[in-house]
């Protein structure tokens, strides 16, 4: 594979950006983008909300883990990760299988103010949102941190992050694509 063609996998909490900075991302590169939370709710028929409440969390896991094994393109393909979808055990390998892996990251306190006032997250939809944002992130954050290259977001202008993030997709899609080659010739 040439590097100009490797997958960015953009992960992290919930509000840290994914969605919006993976739209500027791929229209710089030239890639596609998929959002798994747009794909499954396209797929389902369902916005997520109604997954939750229909379906119920576990099975919307599921729905992730059927993106991310075989429902999404495998190259020249930036994909917005659901917030949660790499804490379920498995899928953050098959990522970094599958192409570069960025973190985006922000504060507790901007994540509260870029994800009040929209319901289209039902693990925020609580009386104390902040409470919630609080404990999921305690659980999550090893998870996050060692999941790639992890840029802030805090106080950012959009394109600078966007600077960020292509940088660091520049320098590790050529790493990503030196050692699938290697991979090749020794047949593994
Ligand atoms: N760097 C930024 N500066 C200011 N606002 C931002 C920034 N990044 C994202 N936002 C705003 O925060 C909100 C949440 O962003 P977005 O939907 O991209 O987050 P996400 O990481 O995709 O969340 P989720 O995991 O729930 O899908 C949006 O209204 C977006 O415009
Ligand atoms: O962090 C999470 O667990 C979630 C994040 C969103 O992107 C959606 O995938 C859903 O609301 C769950
Ligand atoms: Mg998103």
């Amino acid at each position: 594979m040439q590097s100009s063609d490797v997958n960015l996998y953009l992960v992290g909490f919930m509000g840290t950006g994914k969605t919006t900075i993976g739209r500027i991302v791929a229209h710089r590169l030239g890639f596609a983008l998929l959002d798994s939370d747009h794909e499954i709710e396209r797929k389902q028929g369902k916005s997520i909300p109604q997954i939750f409440a229909t379906d119920g969390e576990a099975a919307f896991r599921a729905m992730e883990k059927e993106f991310v094994d075989g429902g999404h393109q495998r190259k020249r393909t930036v994909v917005a990760c659901g917030g949660g979808l790499v804490v379920q055990p498995g899928n953050l390998e098959v990522l970094r299988e599958s192409g570069v892996v960025i973190c985006l990251h922000a504060s507790l306190d901007t994540i509260l103010r870029r994800t009040q006032g929209n319901r289209n997250r039902p693990l925020l939809d609580v009386d104390d949102p902040m409470e919630r944002i609080r404990t999921l992130y305690a659980i999550r954050e090893p998870i996050y941190n060692q999941a790639g290259t992890v840029i802030l977001t805090d106080g950012r202008p959009m394109l600078d992050i966007v600077q960020h993030v292509l940088r660091a997709y520049r320098r590790e899609a050529s790493e990503f694509a030196r050692s699938a080659a290697a991979k090749a010739k020794h047949g593994r």
